[in-house]
């Protein structure tokens, strides 16, 4: 029977919060003369907490791997706040102490609207605190625990403020380190994102001490592969872990799954996450490419910045065909919530009335009912709970998968009849700018890739003792020997797939769409339309750079096509997917451009398992931002439109 004095364990180990260290959970020097009391003064007003300076510690509101919350007033400014307090087990190891006071020291630099204020962080009779604003709301799994899944238009709404808050963060050099659901705070009323707790945030280059000591630090479900292998990591570290979180939001579904932190991490490393269009078809096709853009495993590959993942996410959210408000089948709770759906605080919170603050992540030690009065429940005092206000949320459809849901198809992107039909003319076709050019040479990346297979997530070694809250430290050794070259093919082909349309680059293999049945009506010959009015494919730019990728999805076949100019020509390759397998490659590089129009011959190097003619003539041009395409084989003919994939 788990002792309830013991502290909130982490239900499902795979998520919770980490400390990996081969000397036990808090590196070298685990505190030997643990405190077990906290220090506070006895309360000023009957049923609180105590006392700390000037701070009247009011009740807890939830507690952390390394501190505990607390609502407090200020009694110099008569404000309320949530005073963190850092639990004196840990307070006694000076290496602890430097990183909780880090927390603060890096969160107060950052002003912005999606990150949680700052006031103040001290120490007072030997307890570290830190002084910030008091947050009414929920943290995100804790909300969805309660609510469920988001609708598609909020789990971006909601990333594309993380993505906010952490590009002000970043713009300081400050590193968040533990982006995960748990810390994005969806404010009350309206839901807006903050970022909370910077406790393992420290300013970009400095102090690598707790690495170098061998320690993984973060969140083994969202951490980044980089992380996980205690390698030195940057701000692009959080855009994996937002990545991570989106992908979450969007599938109901951790990129990264095992049954232990150890298979967690040696997926970290080794595997690619399933395609988001795979678990949830109405994520749109932008967006899951940005979330398998945003979870390559090289940082070099992924967005290289939060600014920019943010303006990504906010023209997602101005798609004109909409964001599907399907949500995804059902958005678990992750387990390192530590809340569930029965808790009966959770109900209550539903029902209650709105509250100044805060939210207690635990489950309460004491019956709701029980009396407030303070007792000391594994060194902390803890005490009954208010609950808080949810934020009003947008309100989410329920809906079958498939039914209001973004669709492309035939070439043109559009939204299918929604519940409530909006009135709409003729589709409008996805707008994204111009031709761009990319800087990056095909040649270069591909030398990237080779130089990335070689030194890349050869996951080597995680050695070192997993410190669980349970039972103490437990040792594990990681050896994984097989580089990313050398993985599953199978595995490789759809992981390079999802980097590959993240980035905007296939390189090798093609898939097109067989010219026969395709678009329009298949077998019946159909007049080749006229000529849009649109831009000319340029010629090849000097050097080699990659134009544009263009993907479709019919009949649950995704068709991706890329257009590049290698040596002064233009070259098309492609590859067709059949949900997570590549069913067709294609490569065309002798090409001839004529006017306004690219033309090849379709040849398959992988022939897809059905029938589809090889050397079918096609030529494509630019419109708009999509690409048209006809093709004429034995007689037949059709066209199409594909739609951009922007970047
Ligand atoms: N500013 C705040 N306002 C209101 N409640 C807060 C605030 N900061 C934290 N909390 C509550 O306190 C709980 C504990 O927060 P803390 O940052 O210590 O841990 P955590 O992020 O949940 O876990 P870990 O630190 O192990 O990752 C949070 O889950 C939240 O419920």
């Amino acid at each position: 029977m788990p002792d309830p004095n013991d502290p909130p364990q982490i239900i499902d180990p795979r998520l919770g919060s980490l400390l990996v260290s081969a000397r036990g959970p808090f590196g070298a020097s685990s505190p030997s003369v643990a405190k077990n009391t906290l220090d506070f003064g006895p309360p000023a007003v009957a049923g609180e907490v105590g006392t700390l300076g000037p701070y009247r510690v009011v009740q807890e509101l939830g507690r952390g791997s390394m501190g505990a919350v607390f609502e407090a007033l200020d009694t110099r400014l008569d404000r309320s706040l949530a005073l963190k307090v850092m639990r004196p087990e840990f307070a006694a190891d000076a290496e602890g102490r430097a990183r909780f006071l880090r927390e603060a020291k890096a969160a107060a630099r950052i002003d912005h609207d999606n990150v949680v204020t700052v006031y103040e962080a001290d120490e007072r009779n030997g307890t570290p605190y830190i002084a910030m604003q008091l947050l009414r709301g929920y943290p995100l799994d804790a909300f969805l625990a309660l609510k469920g899944a988001p609708s598609l238009r909020s789990a971006v709404r909601i990333a594309r403020e993380a993505a906010l808050g952490l590009a002000a963060a970043h713009r300081l050099g400050v590193v968040h380190r533990d982006i995960k659901p748990a810390n994005l705070w969806l404010e009350a009323p309206q839901g807006r994102v903050k970022l909370l707790d910077f406790g393992l945030a420290r300013p970009d280059g400095v102090d690598n001490e707790l690495t170098k000591s061998g320690a993984v630090i973060g969140t083994p479900a969202f951490m980044s592969p980089e992380q996980a292998l205690g390698e030195r990591v940057d701000h692009r570290t959080d855009l994996f872990s937002l990545g991570s979180v989106l992908y979450w939001l969007c599938t109901g579904q951790l990129p990264f799954q095992g049954a232990s932190v150890v298979a967690v991490l040696m997926a970290l490393g080794t595997e690619e996450p399933k395609p988001v269009y795979v678990l949830n078809p109405n994520v749109p096709l932008p967006l899951w490419e940005l979330i398998h853009w945003l979870l390559a495993k090289s940082p070099a590959e992924r967005p290289q910045t939060a600014a920019e993942v943010a303006n990504h996410l906010h023209e997602i959210l101005e798609l004109p065909t909409g964001l599907s408000s399907v949500a995804p089948p059902s958005v678990p709770p992750p387990s390192g919530a530590r809340v569930e759906a029965s808790d009966p605080w959770v109900t209550r919170a539903l029902k209650g009335p709105g509250s100044r603050g805060g939210y207690r992540a635990a489950p309460p030690a004491v019956p709701p009912t029980a009396p407030s009065e303070p007792r000391v429940l594994h060194s902390m005092p803890v005490v009954t709970v208010r609950p808080a206000e949810p934020p009003d949320e947008e309100p989410r459809t329920a809906g079958a998968p498939g039914t209001g849901g973004t669709v492309i198809s035939s070439g043109t992107l559009w939204e299918e009849p929604r519940r409530k039909p909006r009135k709409r003319n003729p589709p409008r076709e996805y707008e994204a700018p111009e031709v761009e050019y990319f800087d990056r040479p095909r040649r270069q990346y591909r030398s990237a890739r080779r130089k990335d297979d070689h030194t890349g997530p050869i996951i080597a070694i995680i050695a070192g003792a997993i410190g669980t809250l349970i039972a103490g430290a437990l040792i594990v050794v990681l050896i994984v020997t097989g580089s990313r070259r050398g993985a599953d093919s199978a595995q490789q082909k759809t992981g390079d797939h999802g980097r590959q349309m993240a980035r905007g680059t296939t390189p090798g293999g093609a898939g097109v769409r067989p010219p026969v049945g395709a678009d329009h009506g298949a077998d019946a010959p159909r007049a080749v339309p006229p000529a849009v009015d649109a831009p000319d494919l340029p010629p090849p730019p000097s050097g080699a750079s990659l134009v544009g990728q263009w993907t479709r999805q019919v009949d649950g076949l995704i068709d991706v096509w890329t257009i590049r100019s290698v040596a002064g020509k233009w070259e098309i390759e492609g590859r067709l997917f059949d949900g997570v397998e590549e069913v067709g490659t294609f490569v065309g590089s002798d090409t001839q451009m004529s006017g306004r129009t690219l033309t090849f011959v379709q040849n398959f190097d992988k022939q897809p398992p059905r029938p589809w003619p090889s050397g079918a003539t096609i030529a494509v041009k630019l419109s708009g931002a999509n690409l048209v395409f006809t093709w004429q084989h034995n007689g037949s003919s059709g066209s199409g439109t594909m739609i951009r994939v922007k970047r």
